[in-house]
């Protein structure tokens, strides 16, 4: 039986490593032939790397805990650019670059590459990239690669997930990989496993502490898994961004709702992005995304029709239309306005939801539990409230703003919160499967809301950027 938890005795070298570094690497002539001294990998580019206010997320887990088989279903969902720090060294080792042999053998014994080696291909694969959102998969797997990323590229994760993986699964899947990788071998992975539990633990345990940290179970199937990773990204703002560009109309708000629940609020540090582009601003604050260009006419059937095509976006068609068609005069084909309103009605409709659960819960015969759960669900309203408050707030003053990227980055991670404390409450009645008709209603007009949140978002991620 393959133990969690092995003993801290060392395992990279024969005796207790004199620092992290050589434990990392057990190189130590390789490693002097290394500079250590931070300047020499601060390239002129790394400042304007770090302008670039990058998407970082680290990919953290065992060997064979499924990193690279979810970074890829991430790529796809959400347009992240995948750096496998495993796949940079091996590549690395391939094109017979210096010190590929000490590579090559670092990794056969299970032990970590220097820093400066990892670091270095990583930095040159985000710089050149033209994306700005990054996975960086297997990475850091020491304190040591921690702290040298930091120094030399300047920047923190945003978010770390965290595969979560028995020994004994891990153990089984790289056995099973069949890749051809000379590491794939029960000697290597039994040291690796140890390396994993020394040295990468106590980098889990840093963000965790800091509060990055995104523990997912990776037991299941990789589907499975996935649902549990999606939602992390959701909360950032991706999710409908992708989605709704693909036209999938299949996407279902229970699931989003599902996912958006596990998520954290406030889980995704925002970025600003100071390479949004001019042009996108200006279309932004004129042209609308949802203007058909046969409809010219300045009337309000072009106000309609630039309405129902925007609502055909949301999950929702029918109920968006009910609730902006008194608009449309307002709104016009003005895209900010659209949203604009959108949020407001659904903050509206927020704020009498809340004081007509308030009276519902006084006015029914409610049981100790059920009275918890309303109790809940008020103080879930409250929150959401605050947060599509705070969205339209910052929708108002969009224009003229130098970060319009950033507050809309935010305008989506504060309703997606929302979203998340109305379907906590709605879940939270579910789960006790009552069937109280107070709670029915209480559980009805929270629904409501959801949507109406859910379509406001899906409107707000049509934005043209
Ligand atoms: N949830 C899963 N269940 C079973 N096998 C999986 C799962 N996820 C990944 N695998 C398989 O396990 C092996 C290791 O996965 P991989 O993504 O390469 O892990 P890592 O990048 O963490 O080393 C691969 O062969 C992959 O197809
Ligand atoms: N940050 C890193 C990542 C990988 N590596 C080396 O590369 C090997 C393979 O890493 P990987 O990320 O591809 O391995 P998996 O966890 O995917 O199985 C590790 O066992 C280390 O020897 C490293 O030295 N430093």
């Amino acid at each position: 039986m393959w133990r969690r938890v092995t003993s801290l005795s060392p395992v990279i070298s024969t005796s207790k490593p004199a620092s992290l570094d050589q434990a990392a690497s057990g190189f130590k002539i390789w490693r002097s032939s290394f500079s250590t001294e931070t300047p020499t990998l601060v390239k002129d580019g790394t400042t304007s790397f770090k302008e670039r206010n990058p998407f970082i997320t680290f990919v953290l887990g065992g060997p064979g805990s499924g990193k690279g088989t979810q970074c890829q279903k991430i790529v796809e969902t959400f347009g992240f650019k995948h750096l496998s720090a495993g796949e940079l060294l091996r590549r690395e080792i391939d094109s017979n670059s210096e010190h590929w042999s000490q590579m090559l053998n670092t990794i056969k014994e299970g032990r970590i590459v220097p820093s400066e080696v990892t670091v270095r291909l990583i930095q040159q694969e985000m710089e050149s990239s033209d994306s700005n959102k990054f996975l960086i998969d297997g990475f850091p797997r020491t304190e040591e690669n921690r702290i040298a990323f930091e120094q030399l590229i300047g920047l923190e994760p945003n978010v770390v997930l965290f595969f979560d993986c028995p020994e004994e699964e891990m153990v089984k899947r790289v056995l099973n990989r069949n890749q051809g990788r000379v590491d794939d071998n029960i000697d290597t992975v039994k040291k690796r496993l140890k390396v994993f539990e020394i040295l990468n633990l106590p980098v889990i345990d840093y963000y965790s502490k800091r509060g990055k940290l995104r523990k997912i179970n990776a037991v299941g199937t990789e589907d499975e898994i996935f649902e549990k990773v999606r939602p992390i990204f959701s909360a950032c703002g991706y999710q409908f961004l992708y989605a709704f560009d693909s036209n999938t109309d299949s996407v279902k708000l229970k699931s989003f709702l599902k996912g958006v629940k596990l998520s954290a609020k406030g889980l995704c540090k925002l970025h600003s992005d100071k390479h949004f582009s001019a042009s996108r601003i200006k279309l932004l604050f004129s042209a609308s995304g949802f203007t058909d260009a046969t409809t010219t006419k300045n009337s309000s059937e072009t106000y309609t029709n630039y309405l129902k095509k925007a609502c055909n976006s949301t999950l929702y068609p029918q109920l968006c239309l009910e609730s902006l068609s008194s608009y449309t005069s307002t709104i016009k084909t003005n895209d900010l306005k659209l949203c604009s309103k959108a949020l407001s009605v659904t903050l509206k409709a927020a704020s009498n939801t809340s004081k007509l659960v308030t009276n519902l819960s006084k006015g029914g015969n409610l049981s100790k539990t059920e009275a918890g759960i309303v109790q809940d669900c008020i103080d879930e309203m409250g929150d959401s409230i605050d947060m599509l408050k705070q969205s339209l707030k910052a929708l108002g003053s969009l224009n003229g703003s130098d970060h319009i990227q950033f507050q809309i980055s935010n305008i989506k991670t504060w309703m997606s919160a929302a979203l998340t404390d109305e379907t906590t409450c709605t879940d939270g009645i579910d789960e006790r499967k009552i069937s109280d008709e107070v709670m029915r209603k209480i559980r009805k007009t929270i629904v409501n809301i959801a949507m109406l949140t859910s379509n406001a978002l899906a409107l707000l991620n049509k934005l043209p950027y």
